[in-house]
């Protein structure tokens, strides 16, 4: 990868079901350290996007790049190891195990080992310092040893997010990372996202219907509309956009 080249890239993307077009000719950069949020009207395109740069569905056409690598006929577990890590709308905790524990075994698959609760003695240790260090930069190593199915939603959300931290992924994609989580949750939750972003450097691409929490959270704005990239600029510049207003006082009416 150059300096400039972007570490994802995604260029031409549709997607078509039938006779309907999910996602037409979407094209959409992200450089190394920036936080891009993915916002648009319901039935937009938005999950669709990280359905096809996931690898959770194939694109009819069009591709995707990561580090300059073209991933568009890649499994999904061909783009984790890639670099590609991602939370989903729905929880993917072990309910059952402690927070540190869930950590653990994605730190233990990140490192080579298997999806097992049995400790391997050197793998182990790595993976165990490795999952208190991603705890503790979502701000939950107080709760290390909580079950995590008694956790708050906002803290499996930061739970799920220090799983993913475990893989070390070079791109964050965060879907809807707010759904379900209380009002009084959401500062704690949004100031784990920046710290990624600010902190940590980390390159992040969100989804979320709180427009308020992406406008005040990231870098860029790429707003979705009938499947279609409408607008692409900084908040400001999204949301002055007369066509960005068209779309939600439509989606609205
Ligand atoms: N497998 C599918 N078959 C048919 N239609 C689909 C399929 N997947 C998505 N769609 C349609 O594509 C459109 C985009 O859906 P998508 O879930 O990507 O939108 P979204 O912007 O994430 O919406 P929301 O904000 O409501 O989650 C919707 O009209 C949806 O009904």
């Amino acid at each position: 990868m150059t300096a400039n080249q972007p570490v994802l890239a995604v260029e031409h993307l549709s997607l078509r079901i039938g006779g309907a077009r999910i996602l037409e000719d979407v094209t959409l950069s992200v450089t190394e350290g920036e936080m891009l949020g993915v916002i648009g009207p319901n039935g937009a395109g938005k999950t669709t996007l990280f359905n096809l740069v996931s690898g959770v569905i194939a694109p009819t056409s069009g591709a995707i790049r990561l580090a300059g690598r073209d991933v568009t006929n890649e499994q999904i577990h061909a783009r984790a190891r890639a670099g590609l890590g991602r939370t989903f709308q729905t929880s993917s905790l072990f309910n059952g195990l402690s927070a540190l524990e869930n950590v653990r075994l994605a730190a233990q698959v990140a490192l080579g080992g298997s999806l097992s609760i049995v400790r391997f003695p050197h793998r182990g240790d790595q993976a165990t310092t490795r999952a208190m260090e991603r705890l503790d930069e979502v701000g939950l190593a107080h709760h290390a040893k909580t079950e995590a199915g008694v956790l708050s939603h906002g803290d499996k959300r930061k739970l799920e997010i220090a799983m993913l931290l475990a893989a070390d992924p070079r791109v964050i994609l965060l879907d809807e990372p707010m759904a379900g989580v209380a009002s009084g949750d959401v500062p704690g939750l949004v100031e784990v996202i920046r710290g990624l972003h600010k902190d940590a450097g980390r390159t992040v691409l969100m989804v979320e219907h709180h427009i308020d929490v992406v406008l005040g959270l990231v870098d860029r704005v790429a707003v979705m509309h009938h499947g279609q990239l409408l607008a692409d600029g900084t908040p400001d510049e999204v949301m002055a956009n007369p066509a960005v207003q068209g779309a939600y006082l439509g989606d609205a009416a």
